[in-house]
């Protein structure tokens, strides 16, 4: 993991955002260190593609400051960036090689390099028989999988993502999130917006929880998962478990319960005080709660994607 210590692609100060007469970003400040998975997260409408569109010089800031290696973002000068918007959208009459050639030729590319480069994309991702197929002709997934194929092009020193898997199934999910990582391997900042919280759990170093355009929690995903979701403990079980003790029940299945521990309550405490009333432990995990139980503590509700 990326450390704060490297030094900061992404530097956010103060960004306050009113649209419509509506504060709908209020003194948000984060940074984002070189070659970090960065994680913005938050409930719908809580401000995170106002903020990406204003790191990105969409939005001007009603104040703050938001600053791409060090200066506002600039196309010509802020260095190779990919951004994939959640509005998407390519040249929809144009074939899906024609468009991902073009692409990588304004990202720097030889037009050869860049149809070969795009060729191998498509098989990856299973379009490799779409490539003379008009944009328009694709599902939207189809096009959104070109989208991200266009994004990534030319390996970009930072990668932005909006919901890059929404609406995907599992398996083209994965194959995704596979794309990412390569991007990240490679040595990429990476930013990206998702309502997935097991995205955020194999993918990000550290994470930033927007609510109502306010900062609610910041740091490394184990730490936001410490401080907002707590110690917990798995326990498979046969006998009766005693009373609560120092724990709070969360889950309580047969032979199976999930305890959220009370601060100063130690696991191993559990273990001799489930030992000391006699129940037979089989199996006995301790844990910090899930970024997806972390998400509901803050907001009362699992994430949900953004309607289309
Ligand atoms: N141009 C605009 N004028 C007025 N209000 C806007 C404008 N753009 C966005 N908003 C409002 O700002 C709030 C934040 O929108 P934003 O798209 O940043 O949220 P989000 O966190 O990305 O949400 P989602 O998860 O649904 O994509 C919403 O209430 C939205 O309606």
């Amino acid at each position: 993991m990326v450390g704060m210590t490297s030094p900061s692609v992404i530097e956010v100060r103060n960004f306050s955002m009113v649209l419509g007469g509506k504060q709908i970003v209020d003194d948000l400040s984060f940074e984002v260190g070189r070659g970090e998975t960065f994680g913005l997260l938050g409930s719908n409408g809580s401000g995170k593609t106002t903020t990406l569109r204003a790191l990105l010089g969409i939005y001007t800031p009603t104040s703050g400051e938001l600053l791409v290696n060090g200066a506002p973002f600039n196309p010509a000068t802020s260095g190779p960036l990919g951004y994939l918007p959640e509005e998407r959208g390519l040249y929809r009459k144009e074939k899906v090689i024609d468009v991902m050639t073009y692409f990588g030729q304004l990202k720097g590319m030889a037009r050869t390099a860049a149809a070969l480069w795009s060729m191998g994309f498509l098989r990856r991702v299973g379009l490799e028989d779409h490539a003379r197929v008009r944009l328009d002709k694709l599902s939207g997934g189809q096009q959104q999988k070109v989208q991200v194929g266009v994004t990534v092009m030319n390996n970009p020193d930072i990668v932005i993502l909006d919901e890059p898997t929404k609406g995907f199934d599992p398996i083209n999910r994965r194959l995704l999130l596979d794309i990412v990582e390569d991007q990240r391997r490679a040595g990429a900042t990476i930013v990206m917006v998702t309502h997935q919280m097991e995205e955020v759990e194999r993918l990000c170093d550290r994470v930033l929880l927007l609510k109502d355009g306010r900062a609610e929690a910041y740091g490394t995903v184990e730490a936001v998962r410490e401080s907002y979701g707590g110690h917990m403990v798995r326990v498979q079980y046969s006998g009766t478990l005693p009373p609560p003790q120092g724990w709070q029940v969360v889950t309580a299945e047969r032979n199976y319960a999930e305890f959220a521990l009370a601060d100063g309550t130690d696991d191993q405490r559990v273990l001799r005080t489930l030992m000391d009333a006699g129940v037979t432990v089989h199996r006995f995990d301790a844990t910090t709660a899930s970024m997806e139980q972390v998400f509901l503590s803050i907001y009362g509700h699992a994430p949900e994607e953004a309607s289309a």
